[in-house]
């Protein structure tokens, strides 16, 4: 089920064009201390962070932070602790003021808002979810889904009305009247999801959200909210440690290091190009399996002969030989690959009085966006490194058993 609910929502980002901006981040700093307009200089003069905090111990929580989050994705954030994941995150809704820089939700500029419309703002668009699931454990389980509504003044029948909508959602239809120690940690954690789907926002604020929860309940979480997603595309920022997690849901991660967004990617972009050693060593021994497909991988290495007019068993058998090879792929002049002539073949071809298309001897391969667990063991049964094509059937490049070899026990570099 994992699996399925994986490859739906690389489907779906596949074929989602729309790109729209949903927030903004532009030249971000926050400087936790008495003095921050200082500590900006001394950071603009070339003092270190660790310098500024021992000089005058304020801390550069956010430096310089510019990028866009578009609307419908999740993006992960991840760093080591202390680097600044969850200031970034509190600084998105201005739980945390910033020091300078805009944040912009759609065209909004959000450090100029006055408390009043931050309020607003906060109720109609953005909705946040805790690590520690801060349930209040007199009230029953619609009324803690329902409490923020409450707050802002929904009458009671439309407020449960939304909160039971939310709790369908995460699939506690059941629990309304139950009370929060009557149920488990992940339940718990489903009420606090419920709680901030309550309000039908635009974008969710998830902070080490399925952190407390055991492996298997984290993973069925995980599951949840990527076919919340597919029923309803809402723009999620979420932090998390743990870089399957991140793999596992993020359409782009965030890299940070020190309160500095040191790369921005596609969990493929960030594994095929790390952007320094912090960054590759979070990404060291990762199951690529999960994260790399087909197209990834493919090496255009190989010999390959373009299916001319003048292209004849004889033209053929001197082209692999002059490539010191016994095969070749042949490609149509369009690019449509055909499939692999070997040394053998043609002789055997040309010794019978046959063509060249009757000494193809393999005309199969796989689809480029083909993930690695589903192409394995068509690497491993094939003779030859299989041909790797595109939706049209455009001949890619090759893979290898010992390419594949190299991947697992290495990752992709840029080579
Ligand atoms: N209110 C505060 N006052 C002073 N310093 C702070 C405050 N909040 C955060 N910091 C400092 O800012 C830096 C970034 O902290 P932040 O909590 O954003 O990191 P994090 O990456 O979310 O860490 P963790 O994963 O441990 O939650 C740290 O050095 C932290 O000590």
């Amino acid at each position: 089920m994992n699996v399925d609910i994986l490859h739906l929502r690389r489907w779906s980002l596949n074929i989602d064009t729309n790109k729209k901006k949903k927030l903004t981040v532009k030249n971000v700093f926050k400087v936790f201390g008495d003095n921050p307009k200082k500590a900006l200089k001394l950071l603009e003069d070339g003092v270190s962070k660790e310098e500024i905090f021992d000089k005058t111990g304020m801390t550069i929580g956010v430096q310089d932070a510019s990028f866009e989050i578009n609307e419908g994705e999740i993006f992960v954030i991840m760093g080591l602790s202390g680097s600044g994941k969850s200031t970034l995150v509190r600084l998105l809704n201005r739980l945390i003021e910033p020091t300078s820089g805009q944040i912009l939700i759609d065209d909004t500029d959000v450090t100029n808002l006055s408390d009043k419309e931050l309020i607003n703002i906060r109720r109609e668009k953005i909705s946040m979810v805790f690590q520690s699931f801060a349930l209040m454990p007199h009230m029953n389980i619609i009324d803690n889904v329902s409490f923020g509504l409450e707050l802002s003044g929904v009458t009671k029948n439309k407020r449960y009305e939304k909160a039971r909508k939310a709790l369908a959602q995460v699939g506690l239809a059941q629990h309304e009247f139950s009370y929060p120690d009557e149920l488990s940690g992940g339940m718990q954690q489903r009420v606090g999801l419920a709680r901030a789907l309550a309000n039908d926002p635009e974008i969710m604020l998830m902070d080490e959200a399925f952190s407390a929860l055991d492996p298997l309940i984290r993973t069925e979480m995980q599951d949840e909210l990527l076919v919340l997603q597919e029923e309803e595309k809402r723009t999620i920022v979420f932090i998390s440690h743990d870089l399957d997690e991140a793999i596992r849901i993020g359409d782009r991660i965030a890299i940070m290091q020190n309160g500095e967004v040191v790369q921005i990617g596609t969990p493929e972009d960030i594994i095929n190009n790390p952007a320094n050693d912090y960054v590759r060593s979070f990404f060291k021994g990762v199951d690529v399996t999960s994260v790399l497909n087909a197209s990834h991988i493919a090496k255009k290495i190989r010999p390959t002969i373009i299916n001319k007019e003048s292209t004849g068993i004889k033209s053929a058998l001197q082209y692999i030989s002059d490539f010191d090879e016994d095969y070749a792929y042949f490609v149509e002049k369009s690019g449509k690959y055909i499939g692999i002539l070997t040394l053998e073949s043609l002789k055997e071809q040309k010794a019978a009085g046959g063509s060249i298309h009757d000494a193809i001897i393999d005309e199969k391969a796989i689809d480029e966006d083909m993930q690695i667990s589903d192409f394995i063991a068509k690497v491993a049964e094939h003779n030859y490194p299989t041909a790797v094509i595109d939706k049209n059937g455009k001949y890619k490049g090759t893979i290898s058993k010992s390419r594949l070899l190299k991947v697992f026990d290495e990752g992709v570099e840029n080579e």
